[in-house]
């Protein structure tokens, strides 16, 4: 099942700089091997924005959820959530 995913992220100003390094630095870590898994397929950035908009191929929405909300800087983001079907013109 393909879902489109974007994430917004806003990380507090008071969090410590250490801290918030850590988080991305786990963030990273995950999605890198959520990517080589393949189920985390593309991830974009969204010019100008702390946001991006990810493509992910997952068995069920119960597995997005889990996996979205492990992510480190979950506590940080807002997400929206698009789940995707064939396009019957599509020829790909
Ligand atoms: O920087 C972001 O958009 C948030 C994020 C998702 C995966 C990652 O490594 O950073």
């Amino acid at each position: 099942m393909l879902f489109l995913v974007r994430m917004d992220v806003n990380i507090p100003h008071d969090l410590p700089a250490a801290q918030a390094d850590e988080i991305k630095a786990r963030e990273k870590a995950y999605a890198q091997q959520l990517q080589r898994d393949g189920r985390w397929k593309n991830l974009w950035r969204v010019v100008g924005e702390y946001a991006n908009y990810s493509l992910f191929d997952v068995e069920s929405n119960d597995e997005l959820h889990t996996l979205l909300s492990q992510l480190p800087l979950f506590p940080f983001m807002k997400i929206h959530v698009t789940p995707l079907a064939q396009h019957p013109s599509a020829i790909a």
